[in-house]
């Protein structure tokens, strides 16, 4: 029984990353996935990126679907101003766990509240349990079938306002066409392809940005 990825990728943080230096956490999981071993963060290309859309939207309430190791919360949370949270949702407990000590190890705890569980079920939930209104950024970056339902649940529980951001990643590779179809050809959406490369590798990919209308 050895070790998991995750557990790897949390090994490397703590050996070496500085305790409350986020950036230096996201170097150190960077360094790990791009010469030991790839994992599925949104990696350093693609992230430059997010941090580009995080400062323009300068957002002060943030989703993240899909958690994993934490790389993206951490790196979007790093760039929030004092007042602002992130909220990120993840379903498998045992990288639920991970996230939650590499969150601890960047020193956020405080901007970011991971919550376990399935979007389906969480996304309904959100008013009610965190006082929320509106998101002004969404991060998309877990089940690649689950974009569009899960667009089309944040619509119907008023969750988006005019303006709100969604940013998706993998939306060549490994692909969301049918999100990409519909943020495309909606009227209620102004959408961006930002071109790249799948993180840590030359293959293509890319993220969408979609500026909900109302
Ligand atoms: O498959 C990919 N991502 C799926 C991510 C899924 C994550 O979202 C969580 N979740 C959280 C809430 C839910 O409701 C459901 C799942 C899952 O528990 C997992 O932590 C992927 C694959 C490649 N790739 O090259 O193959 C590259 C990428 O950048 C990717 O993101
Ligand atoms: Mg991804």
């Amino acid at each position: 029984t050895g070790s998991t990825r995750p557990q790897r990728i949390l090994r490397a943080v703590q050996k070496n990353a500085t305790r409350g230096d986020p950036c230096s956490v996201v170097k150190a999981i960077d360094d790990y996935c791009r010469h030991k071993e790839w994992a599925m963060n949104v990696g350093d290309e693609k992230g430059c990126i997010v941090d580009s859309v995080v400062s323009e939207v300068k957002p002060t309430a943030v989703l993240e679907l899909g958690t994993y190791c934490a790389y993206s919360t951490v790196r979007i949370a790093s760039l929030l101003s004092p007042n602002a949270k992130l909220i990120t949702l993840e379903f498998n407990s045992d990288y639920a766990a991970i996230a939650r000590e590499v969150i601890a190890w960047a020193g956020l705890q405080d901007k970011i509240q991971l919550v376990e569980g399935a979007s389906g079920e969480w996304i309904p939930r959100l008013k009610e349990e965190f006082g929320i209104e509106t998101f002004d950024l969404i991060f998309l970056d877990h089940w690649k079938d689950r974009y569009l339902p899960d667009t089309k649940l944040l619509e119907k529980c008023g969750l988006l306002r005019p303006g709100t951001v969604l940013l998706a990643d993998n939306v060549i590779c490994p692909g969301t066409p049918d999100y990409l179809d519909y943020v495309r050809n909606s009227q209620q959406y102004k959408s961006k392809f930002f071109k790249s490369h799948l993180e840590y590798t030359q293959e293509e990919d890319g993220l969408e940005k979609s500026v909900f209308l109302g």
